[in-house]
């Protein structure tokens, strides 16, 4: 009988161990890329219904999509159907901004489609916020769907600093403008913000670990910025506290998009 003084056992326990410990690691690796794929919003910004679908049928991998407005305005709720045909998770991203009665009542309508995140704009301020927040949730509940978690923009991340400053003429620096949004967006109790990376680590350290931080914004070192302003990787953007990563057009417009979202979860992953 092998004892554990048996240095063949020994051997052959070290060995099963070291499988053990390596398929843990493997494991832990495919969960790690699993949980990145999940928290990368891609924006389906296509000029119509035909182009949108033949996207998320190319990239299955991706489970949450973006609409945004370029979409809703050529579709309307169409393209919501497909999405949840397919089982995919909508980021409504229409980004309201109005006197409190029209976002309320554009929330209202916006909360019966069953989404999971929908955006307003934190500028609105708080009267508007807070009746969009609660208007969004009685349209779900009228609706019978699940409630949609509303978040507001605090900086375009389009905007850059000298933009703020000098065309804008915002008279606070760019990251506290940005904080003062997500304080007035969490003080109306709205779910979280749209930011961009570059202030998430600032405002997961004062918001908390609770409140969303939807960053577009990422590009991967190969990818270039466009019209993007303040920018960071996917891995920099994940450290520094972002809960959902939006990643267009490095995906969209590559040669191979199913290909550029698998490199992204890798290097989001690492
Ligand atoms: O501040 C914001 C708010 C929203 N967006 C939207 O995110 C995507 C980004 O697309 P890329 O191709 O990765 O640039 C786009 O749909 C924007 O409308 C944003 O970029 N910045």
């Amino acid at each position: 009988m092998a004892s554990s003084q048996d240095p063949f056992q020994n051997s052959q326990d070290q060995s099963s161990q070291d499988q053990s410990f390596k398929a843990q690691i493997a494991d832990q690796i495919a969960g790690d890329r699993r949980d990145h794929q999940d928290r990368i919003i891609v924006p389906l910004d296509a000029p119509t219904l035909e182009e949108a679908i033949a996207l998320v049928d190319q990239i299955s991998a991706v489970r949450f999509w973006k609409v945004g407005l370029e979409l809703f305005v050529s579709t309307g709720a169409t393209i919501l159907a497909e999405l949840k045909a397919r089982q995919k998770r909508i980021f409504l991203d229409l980004k309201f901004h109005d006197i409190p009665n029209t976002m309320a009542g554009a929330c209202r309508a916006a909360g019966r489609y069953g989404v999971d995140l929908l955006t307003v704009h934190a500028t609105a301020g708080k009267e508007a916020l807070v009746a969009a927040n609660a208007a969004a949730q009685d349209g779900a509940a009228a609706a019978g769907s699940p409630p949609p978690r509303v978040i507001a923009v605090t900086v375009l991340t389009s905007i850059s600093p000298r933009t703020l400053a000098f065309e804008l003429k915002v008279p606070l620096e760019l990251p506290d403008f940005a904080l003062q949004m997500a304080l007035l967006a969490q003080d109306s109790g709205l779910s979280g913000v749209v930011c961009s990376p570059q202030e998430a680590a600032h405002l997961r350290q004062v918001c908390g670990d609770r409140f969303l931080l939807v960053c577009p914004g990422v590009r991967p070192t190969w990818a270039s910025a466009n019209d993007q302003r303040r920018v960071m990787t996917p891995a920099e953007a994940l450290r520094a506290g972002a809960s959902y990563l939006v990643i267009g057009r490095p995906i969209t417009a590559a040669p191979n998009p199913a290909e550029a979202f698998a490199r992204i979860c890798e290097e989001a992953a690492a």
